[in-house]
């Protein structure tokens, strides 16, 4: 596992992010103030009740959604005043996202599935380059097959690929292992876990469950859109410990 000592500069700082939604009595805050940095080369978990603010804090670091204000610094870009072409341009170059639900194309093979992005950049598609992202996830002998005829974890797997295969900054994951049978789940985790520890990147993910959150390197727990706490190298019953505590 990684050393937290080793990786503290952050890869994406988050600096008094704000964000709100209507109500139907005004405008109610989601975030409040939200300041936290994800450390590079690590992977860090996003725990806490549902509505506490977790994918609004995911989709805010990874430029999905805009906060009301404050700062979301990616390097030295704020994604917070790019306008709609800058944040595209960081979201396809940049970050990675993956989806609870996979959101894999169902027409289109795992190979070109992957290769997607590389053709969104308009970048030339080099078969090797696609291929080794389907090896590094275990799928090279099923690039030929579409989605409906892989496993929920393989599915997965390749939507990893596809984010590997643009070499984002960060990868953003929200649940990534909540449609998956616990044997399934595991496999993803150990998989994130290689993607950090063998191939240096930084992961962020959104966990529900505390098993899961005790694969990552850090846990930040949110409680109604503030960050009320922060444990290193966790373990399940910590972190349930932990998740009782704003639970009650
Ligand atoms: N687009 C939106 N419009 C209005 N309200 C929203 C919107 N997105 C989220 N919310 C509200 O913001 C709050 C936080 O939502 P968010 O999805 O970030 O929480 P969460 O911690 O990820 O929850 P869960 O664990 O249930 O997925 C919730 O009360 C939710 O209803």
């Amino acid at each position: 596992m990684s050393l937290l000592t080793d990786i503290q500069l952050p890869a994406v700082q988050l600096a008094a992010v704000s964000k709100s939604y209507p109500g139907a009595a005004g405008s109610v805050p989601v975030l409040r103030e939200v300041s936290l940095g994800f450390s590079q080369r690590a992977l860090t978990a996003v725990m806490g009740p549902s509505g506490s603010g977790k994918t609004t804090l995911l989709n805010c670091a990874a430029g999905l959604d805009r906060p009301d204000s404050g700062k979301v610094l990616l390097g030295d870009t704020d994604l917070a005043v790019c306008d709609e072409r800058e944040l595209t341009a960081v979201r396809r170059g940049r970050i990675g996202f993956v989806f609870q639900q996979f959101n894999l194309l169902p027409m289109l093979t795992a190979y070109e599935n992957v290769a997607l992005p590389l053709r969104l950049r308009r970048r030339s598609v080099k078969r090797d380059r696609v291929m080794e992202a389907l090896r590094e996830v275990g799928l090279a002998d099923k690039a030929d097959r579409r989605p409906a005829q892989l496993s929920g974890g393989q599915q997965q797997r390749v939507a990893i690929a596809r984010t590997l295969v643009a070499e984002p900054e960060i990868v953003f994951a929200d649940e990534p292992t909540g449609s998956l049978d616990r044997h399934s789940g595991r496999q993803i985790m150990d998989l994130l876990r290689a993607v950090v520890d063998r191939a240096g990147r930084t992961v962020v993910m959104v966990a529900h469950d505390p098993a899961v959150a005790a694969c990552a390197d850090r846990v930040v727990f949110l409680s109604d859109g503030k960050v009320v706490g922060r444990l290193d190298h966790p373990t399940a019953d910590a972190v349930a410990a932990r998740l009782s505590m704003w639970e009650r």
